[in-house]
């Protein structure tokens, strides 16, 4: 099995629990075909991190972050997430999801899409709580409004803010604004950052975007092709709150630099 990669953190974060993944493993079977989607997927990462996954299309990227979500199990190995298996989490609705497609609810408002995890957990709303987080991801004022009235980086909050509401302990983020233009994807970039640093959840994010991973993680990693194995851990060790000034710094594009040799050294393909 392969050694776990272990991941500083935030020296104010909480060194207890964290993220445990160690030799995970998934083969798919489909008839007769066996596809080896990820493979010996170790690491460790503690409380609060952020930690985002690149790496080519197809190398089983989603798959991880699925298998987190208790969405799918692991063929072998095992994952961990504050000493708990992502079933007894999710179970306790400590897990909160968000993916490219917003997936919100036509028909209800913003607030009633937001609060629908705690109506199917058969919990009330508090409605401080729920004013607080519609604040938060920057919606006040459209609560009551339609899906249909806002904008795809409106939705998108919506959408953070419903994988938010029932306070989890992590956070699984699959490319969120990943059909949104630069300049939206950029500006909700920034409030994702806002945000963590507000709640501290342990999040994941799966990103096509070396940039977007270097301006929002503490740790990145670069999967390999299928069958995906982690190719590098990147420590990225620029100071926060990152800003726009910190795209422009040396450091930032070096270790983007750094990102895509690791990509390139092992195209998909090849
Ligand atoms: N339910 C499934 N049944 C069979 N094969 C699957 C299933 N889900 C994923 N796969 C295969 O596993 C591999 C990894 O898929 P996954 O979606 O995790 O990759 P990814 O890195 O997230 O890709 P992309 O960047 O294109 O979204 C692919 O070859 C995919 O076809």
């Amino acid at each position: 099995m392969a050694a776990a990669q272990t991941l500083p953190g935030r020296p104010d974060k909480d060194d207890q629990g964290g993220l445990d993944l160690s030799g995970v493993t998934k083969t798919f079977h489909d008839g007769k075909q066996h596809v080896e989607a990820v493979r010996e997927f170790s690491l460790t990462a503690p409380k609060g991190a952020f930690v985002g996954i690149i790496g080519p299309s197809g190398c089983g990227k989603s798959t991880v972050l699925r298998m987190l979500a208790d969405l799918d199990t692991p063929t072998s190995g095992t994952i961990s997430v504050n000493g708990a298996a992502p079933r007894e989490l999710r179970s306790q609705h400590g897990i909160g999801v968000a993916f490219q497609d917003a997936g919100l609810l036509p028909w209800r408002s913003v607030e009633a899409n937001i609060t629908l995890p705690l109506q199917v957990s058969r919990r009330t709303p508090d409605p401080h709580d729920v004013a607080e987080l519609i604040d938060l991801v920057g919606l006040s004022g459209f609560g009551k409004s339609r899906p249909s009235r806002l904008s795809g980086g409106m939705r998108q909050r919506a959408a953070l803010a419903r994988a938010l509401i029932n306070h989890p302990s992590l956070l699984l983020l699959d490319e969120p604004f990943g059909a949104l233009d630069d300049l939206t994807r950029q500006r909700l970039n920034f409030e994702l950052q806002r945000m963590w640093l507000d709640r501290g959840t342990t999040t994941v994010l799966v990103t096509h975007s070396i940039s977007e991973a270097v301006l929002l993680c503490d740790t990145v990693v670069v999967m390999s092709p299928r069958p995906g194995t982690i190719s590098k851990v990147v420590t990225i060790d620029l100071p926060r709150p990152r800003t726009a000034a910190t795209l422009r710094e040396p450091k930032f594009h070096e270790l983007c630099d750094e990102l895509s040799a690791v990509l390139f050294e092992n195209p998909a393909g090849s």
